[in-house]
């Protein structure tokens, strides 16, 4: 289990973060950890997908890759191990070519010399914004810092890498700033049933100045960001994180002052013009249709019953 314990640890501290990169790291631990165990495999992975599954509350694109990778068939432990292994392998390329469609799907609908907004640092609306400039079409990018992680810092550093000017700024100057902004783009980590998006802390406020100065609000998200138990009625838990990441002890420590730190909010769906996928652009008002087609919900439906607390039983 060390393996697994580390890799828990790694996305409990945000080493390796974002809905992605978290979804896609969970599979290949779940895939290392399978070729090393001997006997007692279903006991041994199923306590391994628990640990990993509940590092992160947020970002379905956890549960759905542990779900999809955990979905191993075989009688035999080696004909498990195969399975489990073919599955994960199967997940990290879903992943790995989501990306490029969803640039390729996304950049169409920017115009010539748009200036675009985007928040946190989300690798497939950074898709997106690298394939429209490859297209010639962007002129800058106003990325906002992202408090209390600064995950802002990190897209203003590969944009400016890729050659793209970036304009980084405080998370409240963006209705300051949003009337220069032809399109907002961000990713997402969670996308409901019913078409919301949940999304780092601050993308609700950014949607409202959006629709407020009429600027399109485009989400670009794997179709493994929606959420299956959404449609079973579950909310999506909000993942709050410790007060050390928002204030020093001696703020902390004053009598009267409680610190909140919510990592994501809600931005419900009459805010988003379009959600790219890599099987399309499509309006938020499908998530159904994604989640009932494409995730197979009703395969794990009957599973998801037995959910919680138990996920895998
Ligand atoms: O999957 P990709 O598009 O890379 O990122 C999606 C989202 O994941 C991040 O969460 P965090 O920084 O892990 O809390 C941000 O909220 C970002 O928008």
């Amino acid at each position: 289990m060390d393996m697994v314990e580390e890799a828990a640890r790694k996305i409990e501290t945000m080493e390796v973060r974002g809905a992605s990169r978290i979804a896609r790291f969970a599979a290949e631990t779940l895939m290392n950890y399978a070729l090393t165990i001997r006997g007692d495999f279903d006991a041994k992975m199923k306590k391994a997908a628990e640990r990993l599954l509940n590092t992160r509350p947020t970002a379905v694109s956890l549960f759905n890759a542990i779900n999809f990778v955990m979905r191993y068939e075989g009688k035999t432990e080696e004909e498990k191990r195969e399975s489990l292994v073919r599955r994960a392998k199967e997940f990290i390329e879903w992943v790995d070519t989501a990306k490029q469609k969803i640039g390729e799907i996304g950049a169409r609908r920017i115009k010539k010399n748009s200036v675009v907004m985007t928040h946190c640092n989300s690798s497939a609306a950074i898709a997106v914004i690298k394939r429209a400039f490859d297209e010639g079409k962007i002129e800058e990018v106003y990325a906002t810092e992202s408090r209390p992680r600064f995950q802002g810092h990190l897209t203003a550093k590969e944009l400016s890498e890729y050659g793209i000017k970036v304009n980084l700024i405080v998370d409240s100057a963006v209705r300051y700033f949003i009337e220069d902004v032809d399109y907002v783009v961000v990713g997402a980590d969670t996308i409901t049933a019913n078409g919301a998006l949940i999304n780092k802390i601050g993308t609700s406020m950014i949607a409202l100045a959006a629709k407020e100065a009429r600027v399109p609000f485009i989400v670009a998200a794997e179709t493994y960001k929606f959420s299956p138990k959404t449609l079973l009625g579950e909310l999506v838990v909000i993942e709050e994180r410790s007060a050390e990441e928002v204030a020093g002890e001696e703020i902390r420590s004053l009598k009267n002052v409680r610190i909140r730190n919510p990592a994501f909010d809600a931005t419900p769906r009459g805010y988003i013009d379009l959600i790219v996928t890599e099987i399309g652009a499509i309006p938020p008002e499908m998530a159904y249709v994604i989640i009932k087609e494409r995730l197979g919900y009703a395969k794990i439906y009957d599973e998801e019953i037995v959910l919680s607390p138990n996920h895998f039983e």
